[in-house]
C-alpha cells in the first residue's frame, strides 16, 4: 500500500447527490495506489456509479476532497478531469457501431495535437488490445460485445490517463468475453495505468483487483487486499453470494 501523499487518485470525506435529492455518498474515502486494480462492490444502490462520476468531473461533490498525484482537483469539470488523468469508461456500450475501430479508437485523442504522440498510442493500444489491431478497418457495429468493450478501453487509453475508471465493464457479455475483459483490466494495469472498477461481478472482480472496497449506504463498509475480502466469510454471505471464496479452485 502507497503512504500518504503517494496514491494516483485519493477521494476523501466526499459527500455528493443528485440535485437536490439526498445524499448518495455519505463521507466516502476511496484511494487508488500506482500499478493497482482497486475495485468497488457493494448491493445496488450503493453509490458505486456515483464514486466514478464524481471522480470524471460528471457529478460535483458537495463536499470532501479530490487530488490526482496530490494534486487537487475536486471541482473541475469532466474534460479537466481528463486532462488531469482520469479516463471514464461508461457502463454500457458506448462504440459508435457506425464508425470504424480506428475511428471509434481515434476520439479518444481528440485533445492531443502531436501526430507523433497519436502514432505512439495507436501502436501502444493495438499492442494492448490485439483485436483492435486485427480488426482496424473494420466497422465497430461488427465486432462482438466483448471485442467492443475492448475498443472502448483502447480508446480510454489514448489520452495516456493515470487512472481509467471502469463502470460494469463485463455488463451483458457472456462468461469467455467476461474472462478476456478481466485479463485485459490486468494488462491496462501491468502496463502502467491504474484501474478503478465498478462491478456488480463482485467475486469476479475482486479475483482480479489488488484492493477492494465494500460500499453501503454511500460509505466504504470495509476495505483492504482483495483476497482478505474475498477470504472472509461474512463478507462472502452478504455480498458474494456465498461464505467462502472459491478463488484458485
Ligand atoms: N442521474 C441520477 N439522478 C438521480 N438519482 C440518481 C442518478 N443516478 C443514480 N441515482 C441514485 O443514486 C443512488 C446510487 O446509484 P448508483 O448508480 O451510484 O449505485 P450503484 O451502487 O452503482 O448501483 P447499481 O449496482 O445498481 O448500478 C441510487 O439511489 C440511484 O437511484
Amino acid at each position: 500500500m502507497a503512504a500518504e501523499g503517494e496514491y494516483l487518485l485519493e477521494l476523501t470525506d466526499i459527500e455528493a447527490g443528485y440535485g437536490r435529492a439526498a445524499l448518495v455518498l455519505r463521507g466516502l474515502t476511496v484511494r487508488v495506489p500506482p500499478a493497482s486494480v482497486v475495485c468497488l462492490v457493494g448491493p445496488n444502490g450503493a453509490g458505486k456509479s456515483t464514486v466514478l462520476k464524481v471522480a470524471s468531473g460528471m457529478l460535483t461533490p458537495r463536499s470532501g476532497r479530490i487530488t490526482v498525484c496530490g494534486r487537487d482537483v475536486t471541482r473541475l469539470g469532466p474534460q479537466q478531469m481528463l486532462r488531469a488523468g482520469l479516463s471514464h469508461v461508461l457502463q454500457g456500450h458506448s462504440v459508435f457501431k457506425e464508425m470504424t475501430v480506428s475511428e471509434n479508437v481515434l476520439l479518444g485523442a481528440y485533445t492531443i495535437r502531436d501526430r507523433a504522440e497519436i502514432a505512439e498510442r495507436v501502436d501502444f493500444v493495438k499492442t494492448l488490445f490485439p483485436v483492435v489491431a486485427e480488426r482496424w478497418g473494420a466497422l465497430a457495429g461488427a465486432l462482438s460485445g466483448g471485442q467492443q468493450k475492448q475498443v472502448e478501453f483502447a480508446r480510454s487509453l489514448m489520452v495516456s490517463p493515470r487512472v481509467v475508471l471502469l463502470d460494469e465493464p463485463s455488463m451483458g457479455l457472456d462468461p469467455k468475453a467476461t474472462a478476456t475483459v478481466f485479463e485485459q483490466v490486468v494488462r491496462m494495469r501491468d502496463a502502467g495505468t491504474a484501474v478503478l472498477l465498478v462491478e456488480q461481478n463482485a467475486r469476479r472482480a475482486l479475483e482480479t483487483a489488488d484492493l477492494g472496497c465494500v460500499l453501503d449506504l454511500g460509505r466504504v463498509h470495509i476495505s483492504g487486499p482483495a483476497p482478505d475480502l474475498l477470504a472472509d466469510p461474512k463478507l462472502g454471505e452478504l455480498y458474494l453470494g456465498s461464505g467462502t471464496s472459491t478463488a484458485g479452485s
